[in-house]
């Protein structure tokens, strides 16, 4: 997580300016600041941050040979850093990239636009970090590349043996926890089981694709032979031992990148696919999702009833109330099927009008129960009735929901003419007669 940034700048004035303008563009972001290059350095020594800005001229270093000590640093070596400068185009063309320059804000810009330019570069280069599982069953090996790991923010799972390592996937994922976001395995294990047998297990029997978990391999062996096997076991990528920080880096990054993408799109499918099925405004289900999933759902059990519930004289209240309220009352609804009906399937059908598809010999006792809490509900202190129609599936044969549902509309008519606030069944008998003269057993 980007929280810490260091800003260097020789100049007090300056100084002052520029942090108030990252301070407006990002207030959750705590700010450090140093005039000179050694306090810098000293304090960068202490302290880690996630972003070091500089000027170029500084009162006792060139800002670029500050650069060049801060990437020869053990804590800030990958630390971004930005120059601040008004004309330092054509010294940084020339040395800035060798300095370990990351990017540059020219001043020509004005102050106003330095917050906004700081805050869209971290947009731009969120850092990755990642849980990885790590499987190498080398001592030394083992020591290293985790800190290596570590000292790049990332949180490292070690497992020393195959067995181990399906351990903790199996765990994490019955557990229900933040699972790893990648797996690091040697592809030569001394034990029974191979990195070609984590990677067989992975992909085959517990199904992870290589976005919802990559797999980079760490071998010892370059042949060309052993870089098809590797792949072909299912692995997204290789490196070579000895590891180098610089490639192994670069290759867990491209690797989480593709994971968190994947996440993320995953993400906003599911969320896409959460509001194209729910009603906006009572965050009951809507229509779209009863054509979709309502004849399905009936089909689970042979016990299944469909509902018709209709708000009474609702007119009256958008008109005296004003609609506003009535939309209130709409909501207080929603929330009381939803709440009602968690093992149905509650849908806004309409307006003021709502189904409910659910199963059970109780449903007509259970309907009976709706009614009187919507009695008792007065939503905004206004008194809200409904009327109720409902049919059983199983008592009219071969019946799709489309007829189900104007048989249950039958019922519901007939509940209004009796004088409202009521509960009617439609029979087997195509009679729609009221509640209480059904006889019924509870669940
Ligand atoms: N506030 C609000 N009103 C809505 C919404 N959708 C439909 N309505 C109103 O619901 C009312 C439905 O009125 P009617 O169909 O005449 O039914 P009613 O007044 O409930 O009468 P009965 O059903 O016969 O008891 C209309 O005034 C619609 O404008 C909504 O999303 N918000």
């Amino acid at each position: 997580m980007i929280n810490k940034i260091m800003l260097v700048d020789g100049s007090n004035a300056s100084r002052e300016v520029l942090i108030r303008r990252l301070q407006v563009a990002m207030p959750e972001i705590h700010i450090s600041s140093c005039a000179t290059a050694n306090e810098t350095l000293a304090r960068i020594a202490e302290e880690r941050f996630s972003l070091i800005t500089t000027a170029l001229l500084l009162p006792d270093m060139d800002g670029l040979d500050l650069c060049r000590k801060i990437r020869s640093s053990k804590r800030h070596r990958y630390t971004p850093v930005i120059v601040v400068s008004s004309d330092a185009d054509q010294r940084l063309l020339h040395e800035g990239y060798n300095a370990g320059v990351t990017d540059y804000f020219d001043k020509a810009h004005g102050y106003m636009a330095f917050g906004q330019f700081i805050k869209s570069f971290l947009a731009r280069n969120a850092d990755l970090f990642g849980r990885i599982l790590y499987l190498e069953d080398s001592k030394t090996a083992i020591a290293s590349t985790r800190q290596m790991l570590e000292a790049h923010g990332m949180e490292v799972v070690h497992a020393s043996s195959v067995e181990e390592a399906l351990n903790l996937l199996e765990k994490s994922r019955q557990a229900n926890e933040r699972s790893f976001d990648l797996v690091i395995t040697d592809f030569h294990l001394q034990g029974q089981m191979t990195g070609g047998d984590l990677l067989y297990s992975i992909r085959v029997r517990q199904h992870y694709s290589q976005q919802e978990l990559p797999v980079l391999v760490t071998t010892g062996n370059e042949d060309i032979k052993t870089q098809v096997a590797v792949f072909n076991a299912g692995a997204n990528d290789f490196v070579n031992k000895p590891l180098v920080e610089e490639v192994v880096m670069a290759r867990v990054r491209a690797l989480l990148l593709v994971k968190f993408q994947y996440d993320t799109l995953r993400r906003q499918a599911a969320n896409l696919e959460q509001m194209a099925t729910t009603d906006a405004l009572t965050s009951t289900h809507n229509r779209l999702y009863l054509v979709e999933a309502g004849e399905t759902f009936l089909t689970e059990r042979n016990d299944g009833w469909v509902i018709i519930i209709d708000l009474d004289h609702f007119k009256m209240i958008n008109d005296t109330e004003g609609h506003l309220v009535g939309d209130q009352v709409l909501i207080a609804m929603g929330k009381l099927l939803n709440q009602l009906f968690q093992d149905g399937l509650p849908v806004r059908f309409g307006g003021e009008e709502f189904v409910v598809l659910a199963h059970g010999e109780a449903i007509p006792s259970r309907c009976e129960a709706m009614r009187k809490a919507v009695e008792a509900l007065k939503p905004g202190g206004v008194e809200v009735t409904v009327s109720i129609g409902l049919v059983a599936v199983e008592a009219q044969p071969g019946k799709d929901l489309n007829s189900l549902l104007g048989l249950a509309d039958n019922a519901l008519y007939a509940a209004k003419d009796a004088g409202r606030n009521r509960v009617f069944i439609y029979d087997a008998n195509a009679n729609a007669a009221p509640y209480t003269s059904v006889k019924e057993t509870t669940d």
